[in-house]
């Protein structure tokens, strides 16, 4: 399973706990986050034939390097202690506690993880966690959610519960959203943990997904939660850099080390001051371009 530190989270990938060919192949489309479901896409009839199948599938499928998530059943359910038992059994790399509204239910859900975790043998702290924010209440009280435990990977918000609880729906220019998605992520930010944007839920209109990306990327989001794997590409083309943008940080990262040499944490570069935050974005753009397969480990171009 994968490294939980600091990566690129562009794609989560929500896959339905209850359908076994899904959950089986769901490594196969290239998400850099695979989320197993068990709360929305299951049927209480299926909650806990869906846990049972998430829990065999970490235990025999190859996911790959992908970063392996669940959503859980909300703490208001009778599904959501043996949840969070079975998945850190199972050792995921991330539970995400959905419909999340203050920091004491991530502070409770992470005790519940720590004591699964000593019941099961797992390392402590192995097990991180993240929120969906899909309230109001849950959008004023992000800053705190985003803050209350160091095994907090990154908030998300969920604009479906979300417009509803605001007693409006989703429109094409996302206006409904603007301050949720600052919320959320001035708080992921603060917080130095990653910011996650909603699903697009009409496969048809790739047109209005692409303005959405667009739009998210622009504000600075690490990346979406996704529902199908057509999504996938189209969100890793928008957060692909530019050769211009390769180049330019290529540019930055040679320039600073020359500073270092001699002993300077700035320089001068075509005019361009170069200082700490530029090397950081410059740095940033090098793991999307790799990421993108266009260039290689050293940061050189890959053949096209
Ligand atoms: C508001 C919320 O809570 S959203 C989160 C909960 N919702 C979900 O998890 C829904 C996830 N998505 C899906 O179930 C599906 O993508 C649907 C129902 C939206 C569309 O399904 P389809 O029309 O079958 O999609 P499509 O034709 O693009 O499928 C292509 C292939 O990808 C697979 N696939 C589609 N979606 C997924 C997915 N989310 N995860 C894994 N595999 C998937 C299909 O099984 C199909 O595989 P195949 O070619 O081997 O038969
Ligand atoms: O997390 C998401 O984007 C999906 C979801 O539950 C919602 O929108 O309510
Ligand atoms: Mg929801």
């Amino acid at each position: 399973m994968a490294e939980t530190t600091e990566r690129l989270r562009r794609t989560m990938m929500f896959v339905p706990g209850n359908n076994p060919a899904m959950v089986k192949d769901a490594g196969i489309y290239g998400a850099d986050s695979i989320m197993f479901d068990l709360e929305d896409a299951v049927s209480m009839a299926e909650k806990d034939a869906a846990r049972a199948l998430v829990y065999e599938a970490l235990q025999t499928q190859d996911y790959g390097d992908a970063e392996l998530v669940v959503r859980i059943n909300g703490d208001d359910t009778p599904y959501y202690h043996n949840d969070i038992k079975a998945m850190v059994k199972a050792g995921i790399d991330v539970i995400r506690l959905p419909k999340t509204e203050t920091a004491d239910m991530i502070t409770t859900l992470v005790a519940d993880v720590a004591a699964a975790e000593k019941e099961f043998g797992r390392e402590e702290g192995s097990t991180h966690v993240m929120a969906a924010i899909e309230s109001a209440k849950g959008v004023l009280n992000a800053p705190a959610i985003a803050a209350a435990s160091d095994r907090m990977i990154g908030i998300a918000l969920s604009a479906e519960d979300y417009t509803t609880d605001m007693k409006t729906h989703r429109y094409p220019d996302g206006a409904e959203l603007e301050f949720a998605r600052n919320m959320v992520l001035h708080s992921a930010r603060a917080a130095g943990i990653a910011a996650f944007d909603t699903v697009f839920t009409n496969m048809d209109d790739t047109e209005g997904f692409y303005r959405e990306t667009k739009h998210i990327h622009q504000l600075g989001f690490d990346g979406k939660s996704l529902v199908n794997p057509r999504q996938i590409a189209m969100v890793n083309d928008v957060y692909q850099p530019t050769e211009k943008e390769i180049a330019n940080a290529r540019n930055v990262i040679n320039a600073i080390e020359e500073a270092r040499i001699k002993g300077s944490g700035v320089i001068s570069m075509n005019g361009q001051m170069v200082d700490r935050p530029v090397v950081l974005r410059a740095e940033r753009v090098m793991r999307l371009a790799k990421a993108s397969n266009l260039v290689d480990e050293e940061g050189n171009d890959l053949e096209k």
